[in-house]
């Protein structure tokens, strides 16, 4: 059985020295939400906490079980609001389903640094369950603080689903903002497209007044262009520059 969990955080209990950023590139000051008076209660955070940390105790086989067959039904907004057909996203489109799970420690002074700078997903629809305040939207010039509901999903449209809507949709840049006293736990489930799969726009979205906005590719081709551009990121979102017409 492969691993699926990544174990180099077992023995880290706070932030380590090196992730406070460079003075040129911190968040700066007013960038925590309260977390008090969010009308969720103690109790119930308790507990959504302990069914993550149980779950995460499980041996893989038995988390496995817990794994939808379907991982398309949140597609169903977006293909009546585009216009396109029912399961239009079916299939090689939404085959690929990864999970992530993010812990962020409390940290005293939350300016310092990111749990995770701004980026938009690479895939084509991200689902997170997040039970505390630190994610953030950027929205019209300034970033925007998305406050946890509980047992809600927060659906994020990502880079896949801009090029195939033919930018109709907007691939949503996110962040990361460290609590003061806090830990964070989230979990993210991204939906992609097969590697292999052929990602173009929608051709019913393209018209003389709408013009093709970016060049068709390899899923797999899109990936290996965002990782080859992590350390030196150009633009809000490198790998869909590199496809823009
Ligand atoms: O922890 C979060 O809320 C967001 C994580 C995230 O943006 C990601 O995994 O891509
Ligand atoms: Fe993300």
């Amino acid at each position: 059985m492969s691993i699926l969990l990544s174990t180099w955080s077992r023995n880290v209990q706070s932030v380590p020295a090196n992730y406070v950023f460079p003075e040129d590139k911190r968040p700066g000051g007013d960038i925590t939400a309260p977390v008090i008076n969010h009308g969720v209660s103690e109790e119930l955070m308790d507990e959504t906490i302990n069914v993550f940390k149980d779950f995460f105790n499980m041996p893989a086989e038995d988390k496995a079980m817990h794994y939808s067959k379907d991982g398309t039904t949140g597609f169903r907004h977006y293909t009546s609001g585009l216009g396109v057909e029912l399961g239009y996203f079916g299939d090689e489109l939404s085959k690929l389903h990864e999970l992530a799970a993010h812990h962020y420690p409390p940290y005293p002074d939350p300016s310092l640094l990111l749990g995770f700078g701004g980026h938009t997903d690479t895939n084509l629809l991200t689902l997170l369950q997040q039970n505390m305040y630190g994610l953030q939207i950027f929205k019209d010039g300034q970033w925007l603080g998305v406050e946890p509901i509980p047992h809600a999903f927060v659906i994020n449209i990502c880079d896949q689903l801009e090029v195939i809507s033919n930018g109709k949709l907007k691939s949503a840049r996110h962040r990361v903002v460290m609590n003061t006293n806090v830990a964070r736990t989230s979990l993210a489930t991204f939906i992609s497209p097969s590697l292999e799969s052929i990602i173009e726009h929608e051709r019913a979205l393209v018209s003389a007044s709408e013009p093709q906005l970016f060049k068709s590719f390899r899923f797999k081709e899109y990936r290996d262009t965002y990782i080859a551009n992590l350390r030196e990121p150009k633009g809000a979102s490198p790998a869909q520059e590199a496809y823009k017409l």
